[in-house]
């Protein structure tokens, strides 16, 4: 059987590029579209060279119809407008959509849950296996630790990173929510600058560091009378939320239209 073909949406950026090289060592995917907006540099030129490599055989192109088409799944790093627009296509064209791209605001959301009436969707603010594991633990922990005890996600990122509190943060704190028979609009803490109230019982607080090169940290932090409790995810490498996103469009070829999430690939529901 013919391995699917993945596009690639976003391609000169950091998450895009590390897919590019994944799937074009990969047994069982292969790359046979790379997007990028019109007016990149990057348009019309060969993806393996304009990475600095050998040529690949794909072009860059911003004309993300016909390559779509021609596609069983489009793996999605870019930005909320850019997943917008591509989630449309991806519908017309019922191949799968692995969305990595965090930020999105509720109406953006209802639009997605729109588009996947049509296709699959799969979105995760983190694809890789150590996160998703510790959104059980924290669902599980908050469970068992009463209100007292009080809920913070500190979250670390490069200094390039636009969206706070991260899209891991925010599944994080939703999981403490859950744990807690409420969800997080209902727990969350306003962000906290200058003369705040003192803490509220039962609240989820977020806090962001921005910075170098760092790939991505998060703590959740329990932080009781006497002692303190913190369940750590340390990213070093981009790679483990490119092979999640693989994953993923693979899981996905025979399912049917609808949202999943990386715990459905990862089979921890
Ligand atoms: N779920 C997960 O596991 C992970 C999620 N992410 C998320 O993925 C997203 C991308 O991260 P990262 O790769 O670091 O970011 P980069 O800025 O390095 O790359 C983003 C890419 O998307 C393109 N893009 C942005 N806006 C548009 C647009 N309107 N139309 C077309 N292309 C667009 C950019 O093109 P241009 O350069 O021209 O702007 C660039 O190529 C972020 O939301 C990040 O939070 C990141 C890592 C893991
Ligand atoms: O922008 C990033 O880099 C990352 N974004 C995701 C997030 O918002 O949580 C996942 C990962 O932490 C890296």
């Amino acid at each position: 059987m013919e391995k699917p073909g993945i596009v690639v949406t976003g391609a000169s950026g950091r998450m895009g590029q590390m897919l590019i090289r994944l799937l074009l060592d990969s047994d069982e995917a292969r790359l046979v579209g790379a997007l990028e907006r019109p007016g990149h540099g990057w348009v019309g030129r060969d993806i393996g060279e304009a990475m600095g490599g050998r040529p690949a055989g794909v072009a860059v192109s911003d004309d993300p119809v016909p390559v779509i088409a021609a596609a069983q799944a489009v793996i999605d790093f870019t930005s909320p407008v850019a997943t917008l627009a591509y989630a449309e296509l991806t519908a017309q064209a019922r191949a799968v959509h692995v969305i990595g791209t965090t930020g999105f605001d509720e109406e953006d959301l209802h639009q997605l849950t729109a588009a996947a009436r049509h296709a699959p969707i799969i979105r995760a603010g983190n694809m890789s296996l150590g996160v998703n594991l510790l959104v059980g633990l924290t669902r599980k922990v908050a469970a068992a630790l009463g209100e007292e005890w009080d809920i913070e996600v500190v979250e670390a990122h490069h200094r390039h990173k636009v969206d706070a509190p991260s899209g891991t943060a925010l599944m994080l704190g939703e999981a403490a929510a859950e744990g807690r028979g409420a969800t997080l609009g209902e727990l969350r803490s306003p962000a906290r600058d200058g003369i705040t109230e003192a803490r509220s019982t039962g609240s989820i607080g977020f806090a962001a560091i921005r910075g170098g090169d760092i790939v991505g940290e998060h703590d959740v932090i329990f932080a009781g009378q006497g002692e303190r409790l913190v369940l750590r995810h340390v990213a070093t490498d981009r790679a483990i939320f490119a092979r999640g996103a693989i994953r993923a469009a693979l899981w996905g070829q025979d399912k049917g239209p609808g949202e999943y999430d990386m715990h459905d690939v990862l089979g921890l529901n």
